[in-house]
C-alpha cells in the first residue's frame, strides 16, 4: 500500500458528468487541487473517438473503451442475458456515444423537483442545459445556448432522412413538422423534425466533455489518473477522506498496486449508473443484508443503493435500400482500406477547408418524439390505457416513443454484408419496468448482478410477468414505423432475418422489394398470430439504449433515496455523487444532455459548498 499527498477534491470516475464538474471548478479556481481517477484510458485526440462515424465500429469490435456489463438472463427476454455497454475512458459515455442530441422534457425535471428536490425543476435546469451548449446559427425559438462548450451541428444531408420527412409530410399531416424538436415546449413533441448532433460544425469532431471541459484547460492542479479503478471510499468516522484504487496504468511498475489517496475537502463519486452504486456498496453504504453477505463493514444502511435502475428499450429494424442511398455502411462494416478513404478525406479537409464527408457524420438526422393519437390509443388497447391515463395524458411534453432513421445497418448478420441498408430505430421513452444493479463481490473487477428489468413487471423472486404495456407500445411502434419505412423512396424491402418471424403467406411477410408502396397504400393488416410473432421478436431482440440511470437516486431517504438535493450521500459527510445515477426518475430523451445538466448543476452546488465564485 502506498500513500500520496492530499488533494482538495477527488472524482472517482472520469466520465461525462465528472469532466463537466471538474472542468468548471478548475476553470473558476485554478488553485483547487483536483484528482480524477478513471478506470479507462485517455481519449485526447484519439481518432477513434474524435472522428464521429467511428462510434459503431468501436462498440461492435468490443474496444477497450467500454465495460460490457452482462445482465442476469430474464424470462421476459426469453432467458437472454442482455449486454449493457457503458463508456470506459476519459469522457465516459460522451466519448463513445452516438452523438444524437435530445433534451429531456421540462416535466421530467419537474418530476425530479417534486420528489423534495428544490432547485432541480425545469426552470432551474433548462438554463444549465443552455449554459452547456452552442447552437450556431441559433434557431428562432431562442431556447438554446449560444456560447457553451458543447457544440451542435444542424442540417440534413442524407436522402434517406429526407425521404422519412417527406413520407411524414405526405402521410401524417396531423402531426406536422418543426425545425427544432428540442425547443422544450409540448408543441415540439409528436412533431417530425430534423435531428441535431453533438458534432462541432467547424471541424467535424465529436463534441464530448473530455475535450471541451478538461483537455482544453492548462492547469497542473487538475490531474487525471487513467487506467485506475476505484475500489472504495476511505472514511474517518463518518467523514469521507479519500479513496482506495487499483492502478493498471501502463507506466505503473507495480501493476495491481493498491493505492490510497486523500481529499481534504470532498470525494465525488462519478462512475455512472453501474460504477457509483458499486463503489458505495464496496465502501459499506448500501442495504444492510447485502453488506453482510459480502462481509463488508457497514457504514450506512441505505437500501436504495443500486435500486431504481432505469433505461430505454431499443429496437433497430433494418430495411434494404438503393445503391445511391446516403448511408454509413462502409464505415460501420467496411474493411480497414475502405474506412481509410473516409478518414483521409476527414483529415485532408482540415487543411483545405473542404467538407469532411461521411466520417464527420453520425447518421441520425431526422425523427419524432412520438405520442399516440386517439386512433392509435384504440389500437394500443386496454393494456396501455391505464399507463396512458396515469402517466402521459396530462403531460403533453412526454413522448411515448422515439422513432427515426439511422443511415446504416446496425447489426452483425453476415447476410447483410456488402449490401446497403438503413435502420428504423425506435425506443420506449418511459418503460413501465425498472431494475437494479448490485455488487457480487468486493472485487472491483467482478461482474455486477444486474437485473435491468426490461419488459419485466411485478417481478419478485417467485414471479415474473412480461409487462403488457411495454409490449403493447413496442408492437404498435413496429407496425407504425414499418408503414413509414415502406413508403420511403429509398425503401427496397425488409431485411427479413431481423424482422418478426411471420408465417409464410401472412400479409405481414417480409422480404426484398423493387421499391416503395404508394403513400395511399392500405396499411398491412396483422393477424393475431402476426401480433404474437411481433411480441416474440421484441422479447428476443430489445436491448439497452445505453441510457442507464437512477441507481443512487436523489430522493428522500425514507423513499429509498441515496443522495439529498445537494448530492450528499445520506448518513456521511464530504461524499457526493455526481452522474446520471442520481436521476430520481426517467427522462424522455437520450441521456447525454441530462448528464451535462447534472454536471453543470453539481458544479454550482460544489462551488457554493467550497466558497468558489464564478462557476
Ligand atoms: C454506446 C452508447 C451510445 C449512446 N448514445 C447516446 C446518444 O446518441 N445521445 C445521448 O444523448 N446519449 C447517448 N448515450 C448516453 C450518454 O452518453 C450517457 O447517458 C452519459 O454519458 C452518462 O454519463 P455519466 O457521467 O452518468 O456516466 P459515464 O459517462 O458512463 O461515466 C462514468 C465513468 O466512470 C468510470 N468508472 C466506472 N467505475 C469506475 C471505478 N470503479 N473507478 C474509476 N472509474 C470508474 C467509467 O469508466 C466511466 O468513464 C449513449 C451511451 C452509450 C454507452
Amino acid at each position: 500500500m502506498s500513500q500520496s499527498p492530499p488533494y482538495d477534491v477527488i472524482f472517482a470516475g472520469g466520465g461525462t458528468t465528472a469532466c463537466v464538474v471538474a472542468g468548471r471548478l478548475a476553470a473558476a479556481d485554478p488553485s483547487l487541487k483536483i484528482l480524477i481517477i478513471e478506470a479507462g484510458k485517455h481519449t485526447k485526440d484519439v481518432s477513434t473517438h474524435i472522428q464521429p462515424a467511428r462510434y459503431f465500429r468501436n462498440l461492435v469490435t468490443g474496444g477497450d473503451t467500454f465495460t460490457f456489463h452482462v445482465a442476469k438472463p430474464s424470462d421476459a427476454l426469453g432467458n437472454r442475458p442482455c449486454i449493457i455497454p457503458a463508456g470506459k475512458c476519459v469522457g465516459g459515455g460522451s466519448a463513445v456515444n452516438f452523438m444524437m442530441y435530445t433534451r429531456a422534457s421540462p416535466s421530467d425535471y419537474d418530476d425530479w423537483e417534486s420528489l423534495s428536490n428544490a432547485g432541480w425543476g425545469a426552470k432551474d435546469l433548462i438554463p444549465l442545459a443552455n449554459k452547456a451548449e452552442t447552437l450556431e446559427p441559433p434557431v428562432k425559438n431562442h431556447h438554446h445556448g449560444t456560447s457553451g462548450p458543447i457544440k451542435l451541428t444542424q442540417g440534413i444531408q442524407s436522402n434517406v432522412a429526407k425521404d422519412f420527412l417527406a413520407v411524414a409530410a405526405a402521410r401524417d399531416k396531423e402531426r406536422g413538422f418543426t425545425e427544432d424538436t428540442n425547443d422544450i415546449s409540448a408543441a415540439s413533441v409528436n412533431v417530425y423534425s430534423p435531428w441535431f448532433k453533438y458534432i462541432t460544425p467547424e471541424n467535424g469532431r465529436r463534441s464530448d466533455t473530455a475535450h471541451h471541459y478538461i483537455y482544453n484547460l492548462q492547469n497542473e492542479n487538475l490531474q487525471i489518473l487513467a487506467h485506475c479503478r476505484v475500489k472504495r471510499v476511505l472514511f474517518e468516522g463518518d467523514k469521507a477522506v479519500g479513496v482506495e484504487y487499483i492502478s493498471h496504468a501502463p507506466e505503473t511498475e507495480d501493476k495491481e498496486a493498491v493505492v490510497k489517496v486523500y481529499a481534504s475537502r470532498l470525494v465525488v463519486l462519478s462512475s455512472g449508473a453501474f460504477g457509483s452504486p458499486a463503489i458505495l456498496e464496496r465502501s459499506g453504504i448500501g442495504a444492510a443484508d447485502l453488506l453482510k453477505t459480502h462481509n463488508i463493514n457497514q457504514i450506512v444502511n441505505l437500501p436504495g443503493v443500486g435500486e431504481n435502475y432505469n433505461d430505454h428499450n431499443l429496437m433497430m429494424v433494418p430495411y434494404h435500400t438503393t445503391s445511391t442511398a446516403f448511408t454509413l455502411d462502409e464505415i460501420f462494416h467496411g474493411t480497414d482500406e475502405e474506412i481509410k478513404v473516409h478518414e483521409d478525406r476527414w483529415l485532408r479537409a482540415d487543411a483545405k477547408g473542404e467538407d469532411k464527408g461521411l466520417m464527420a457524420h453520425n447518421g441520425i438526422e431526422a425523427g419524432i418524439k412520438l405520442r399516440p393519437n386517439a386512433k392509435d390509443l384504440e389500437v394500443l388497447g386496454p393494456s396501455f390505457s391505464k399507463r396512458w391515463e396515469k402517466f402521459f395524458a396530462n403531460k403533453p411534453d412526454k413522448p411515448v416513443m422515439w422513432v427515426g432513421p439511422l443511415l446504416a445497418y446496425a447489426g452483425a448478420n453476415a447476410a447483410a454484408k456488402g449490401g446497403k441498408l438503413y435502420t428504423l430505430g425506435y425506443y420506449t421513452e418511459y418503460p413501465a419496468s425498472t431494475g437494479r444493479t448490485h455488487i457480487n463481490s468486493t472485487d472491483p473487477y467482478a461482474n455486477l448482478v444486474i437485473e435491468p428489468g426490461f419488459l419485466d413487471k411485478f417481478r419478485d423472486v417467485h414471479f415474473c410477468q412480461v409487462s403488457p404495456e411495454d409490449l403493447a407500445v413496442l408492437r404498435w411502434t413496429y407496425k407504425w414505423s414499418r408503414e413509414m419505412a415502406r413508403r420511403m423512396d429509398s425503401y427496397r424491402g425488409e431485411f427479413a432475418p431481423e424482422h418478426p418471424n411471420f408465417a409464410a403467406g401472412s400479409a405481414a411477410a417480409c422480404g426484398p422489394a423493387d421499391g416503395p408502396v404508394p403513400i395511399s397504400a392500405p396499411d398491412i393488416v396483422y393477424s393475431a398470430a402476426d401480433d404474437e410473432a411481433i411480441d416474440q421478436y421484441h422479447r428476443a431482440t430489445i436491448s439497452t439504449t445505453w441510457h442507464s440511470l437512477g441507481t443512487c437516486a436523489m430522493k428522500p431517504r425514507n423513499q429509498n433515496g441515496v443522495v439529498d438535493p445537494r448530492l450528499n450521500v445520506y448518513g456521511v459527510q464530504n461524499l457526493k455523487v455526481a452522474d446520471l445515477s442520481i436521476a430520481p426518475s426517467n427522462v424522455g430523451a437520450n441521456t447525454y444532455n441530462s448528464a451535462l445538466v447534472v454536471g453543470e448543476k453539481a458544479a454550482v452546488i460544489i462551488a457554493e459548498d467550497l466558497g468558489i465564485k464564478g462557476v
